[in-house]
């Protein structure tokens, strides 16, 4: 079949005939235009002309194979005509890559915090927002941090610490340090290579990467960029079709996945307002114009992209999951121990203490302060070894990872600073900020008395300051708030 050329496709550059060529193919994407998560502007941008790196940062390769029915798969393009369009985004990315040369090097970075400082002023503000957002006034997001602070050590001292071993086992896989890579969407937002820099990190430091539902590399490509036998979940948003649900979850598992992480915090993507602001003033997305299209916009793309996830998934939908799949099942954002109970009555493996990095529903309590609350149950019923007990959210040292070893968990998640990590300084940051995660790891051990994770035990904290402290809050300085409630303040100036 002879080749299409560049002219031929650049006369489909409209609503009532649209064209776009991805990957040197293709595509009549003309009745697809109304159902796009991200409005129909974004592709009519592009109707007519080589759309590939425009697609790439956003969709998983396989996307349109999955998604775009055969027949409107048009063939292979003679590139030689096509009008080019990747400067715009190769621009994004220069600037990107100028901004990190009038940055600190990474030598210079020595905690996870200092990558989040330098990938403030090196992303695009698309990526910042979608990162560093959380949900409403993101006070959980900031007790996440608070939390952590309220724990206070009791080490003990004449303990043998010539040799630290910080490895452990989580899911029945040995692993270098207890923390691992969580979940987080869209990973090319703030680097091109996206994921698989996070795999390769992980690789280095034999540390577990948890594979997003929503990552902006396909799952194949994640699941190749690994070596040997790294260990590698999945994490899952369940669509409302079951059956593309179990093809993902049996995929995983024929591709030799560790663990199935399904989340339970997220019926519906949180509202999270920097990212709303940021997303909706990009040049050509219209996601918040009327256009006629039937995808609900109004609480910004995170949840317009997420309209797959079902939020009928409850308690009776698990025995169905324990029958397609013999990986490991762990819940991932319960937030209350009558929940865990009920996570072991029905069998899966493990949960996740979490509230999603606050991106969720704002002033629920953070993973370490749930976690203080269900140990002591577990224990009280002989349970606390039934299933394994994860935490995540705002865990930025290793004395945060060392507090909820202390309290019971079998190990954390960790995201944003690996995303920052990867979007200032690409491989090499997620190197830096993991070496320096276990080099805090060691000296911390040796200072509280530990040699082996396992020495690490409820005596060696002080938590009453979860419950004591409760959730009393520095009250933001950024927080608009203020000006609402005053009478006084003139009118709001525009964000900036
Ligand atoms: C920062 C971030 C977190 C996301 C995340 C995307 C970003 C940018 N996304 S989201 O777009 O839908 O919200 C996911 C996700 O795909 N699936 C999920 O289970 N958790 C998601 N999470 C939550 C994540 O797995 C952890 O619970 C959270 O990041 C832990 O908090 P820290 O970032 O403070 O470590």
């Amino acid at each position: 079949m002879a080749k299409l050329t560049g002219d031929e496709i650049a006369t489909h550059n409209s609503k009532s005939s649209c064209w776009v060529i991805v990957h040197r193919k293709a595509y009549d994407v003309t009745e697809f235009l109304p159902e796009h998560p991200g409005g129909p502007a974004i592709i009519l941008k592009y109707a007519g002309k080589d759309a590939t790196t425009a697609f790439e940062p956003i969709h998983p390769p396989d996307t349109l194979d999955k998604y775009l029915p055969k027949d409107k798969h048009l063939g292979d393009v003679d590139m030689s005509g096509v009008e080019k369009v990747e400067e715009e985004i190769d621009d994004e990315e220069r600037a990107r890559l100028e901004r990190v040369e009038r940055m600190p090097g990474l030598d210079e970075c020595f905690n996870l915090l200092d990558f989040e400082s330098v990938a403030k002023r090196v992303m695009k503000g698309q990526a910042w927002a979608y990162y560093s957002s959380a949900a409403d006034d993101e006070i959980t997001m900031r007790e996440n941090r608070n939390a952590f602070q309220k724990i206070w050590f009791r080490p003990r001292v004449l303990v043998d610490v010539g040799t630290i071993d910080t490895s452990t086992t989580m899911l029945g896989s040995k692993v270098s340090i207890p923390f691992y890579v969580t979940a987080t969407a869209l990973g090319k937002l703030g680097h091109p290579e996206g994921e698989v820099l996070l795999t390769k990190g992980a690789k280095r430091h034999n540390v577990v990467q948890m594979i997003p539902t929503l990552a902006s590399c396909s799952f194949d490509e994640i699941m190749d960029a690994a070596e040997g036998d790294q260990v590698q979940w999945l994490q899952l948003y369940v669509n409302k079709d079951r059956e593309i649900t179990r093809k993902i979850v049996q995929h995983a598992e024929k591709r030799g996945c560790k663990g199935l992480f399904i989340t339970v915090d997220a019926p519906q993507l949180g509202r999270r307002e920097k990212d709303m602001r940021s997303k909706f003033s990009d040049v050509g997305s219209n996601v918040q114009n009327k256009g006629g299209d039937n995808v609900d916009r109004s609480q910004g793309a995170a949840r317009a992209i997420s309209s797959f996830i079902d939020p009928s998934l409850s308690w009776k939908d698990i025995p169905w999951f324990l029958s397609i799949t013999k990986m490991p099942i762990i819940l991932k954002g319960v937030q209350r121990v009558e929940d865990v109970l009920r996570a072991i009555d029905v069998g899966v493996h493990g949960v996740v203490l979490s509230n999603h990095g606050g991106r969720q529903l704002d002033t629920a309590r953070s993973g370490i302060e749930v976690l203080a609350e269900v140990m002591p149950v577990l224990r009280a019923q002989g349970l606390d070894k039934a299933i394994e007990i994860y935490i995540d959210g705002g865990v930025r040292r290793a004395t945060d990872i060392i507090k909820a070893l202390c309290l019971g968990a079998t190990g954390v998640g960790i995201g944003r600073p690996f995303l920052y990590a990867m979007s200032a300084y690409g491989l090499a940051g997620v190197d830096r900020a993991m070496q320096l995660l276990k080099d805090e790891m060691e000296m911390n051990m040796r200072l509280i008395g530990a040699a082996r994770v396992e020495d690490l035990q409820p005596s060696m904290v002080d938590a009453r300051g979860l419950i004591s402290h409760g959730h009393i809050l520095p009250v933001p300085s950024d927080m608009r708030g203020f000006a609402v409630y005053d009478g006084l303040a003139g009118p709001m100036e525009k964000a900036p």
